[in-house]
């Protein structure tokens, strides 16, 4: 379960006060959150994932209030339920597919065999690549790592940034395809923002910033 209320914010020494509307999401039922340039779909985004603060309102998962956590609590919270999809690629160019993905169970402090790892990698259409450094991966085979990066410690939440919006209609497809499976399978919530249309008939709660 994921709800918020009454969520305002405002960056540091800038001027307006974001006001965001409340959701409330039952055991895995997904989000597509729409909005126009700027209206602060990214701010919502972070403020769920705990890397920004509210200036009011709470932010509940399950049992826990993330905007209560102290910074440690927090830190220990998102490594192990929150999987973000980001929309620029941030896997680690010196290590493998593999390493990569061992590295970011590391962080959840969950245990995840090696059979989930190349379950995964098939699913993805990486296995060939899990040996390989991120350099000599394609720009459709990084931005499956990301959502594999963001599901493979099995979260309680998947949050992606504009996943699709630079993709042609079939890989639009496939990515969202590809989120809506691996949030399935991991009975993690799906919540997506963007401004891509396309995307808004995979998903049957939407709400617009
Ligand atoms: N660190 C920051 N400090 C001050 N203002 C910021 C900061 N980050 C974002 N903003 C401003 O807050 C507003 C909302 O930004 P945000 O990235 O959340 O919008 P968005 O809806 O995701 O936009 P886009 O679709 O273009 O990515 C913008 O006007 C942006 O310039």
């Amino acid at each position: 379960m994921i709800k918020t209320k009454n969520l305002t914010f405002q960056y540091k020494n800038s001027e307006p006060i974001f006001r965001f509307p409340d959701i409330h999401l039952s055991a895995q039922e997904n989000l597509l959150i729409l909005g126009k340039s700027g209206v602060g779909k990214t701010t919502f985004l972070h403020l769920l994932a705990g890397l920004l603060k509210p200036v009011s309102g709470t932010i509940t998962m399950d049992d826990n209030v993330i905007n209560k956590l102290k910074n440690k609590e927090l830190d220990g919270f998102r490594g192990a339920n929150i999987g973000l999809v980001f929309q620029k690629k941030h896997a680690i160019q010196s290590l493998t597919v593999t390493e990569n993905l061992k590295a970011r169970i590391l962080f959840s402090k969950k245990r995840i065999t090696t059979d989930v790892i190349e379950n995964l990698l098939t699913q993805l259409d990486l296995s060939a690549y899990k040996n390989k450094k991120i350099h000599v991966l394609s720009e459709g085979q990084l931005q499956r790592l990301g959502i594999a990066l963001a599901a493979i410690h099995h979260p309680k939440v998947i949050l992606a940034d504009e996943p699709t919006s630079s993709l042609d209609d079939f890989n639009c497809k496939k990515v969202i395809e590809l989120l809506l499976q691996q949030a399935q399978q991991t009975k993690a919530h799906l919540i997506v923002i963007t401004h891509d249309a396309r995307v808004k008939c995979y998903f049957q709660n939407t709400i617009s910033l």
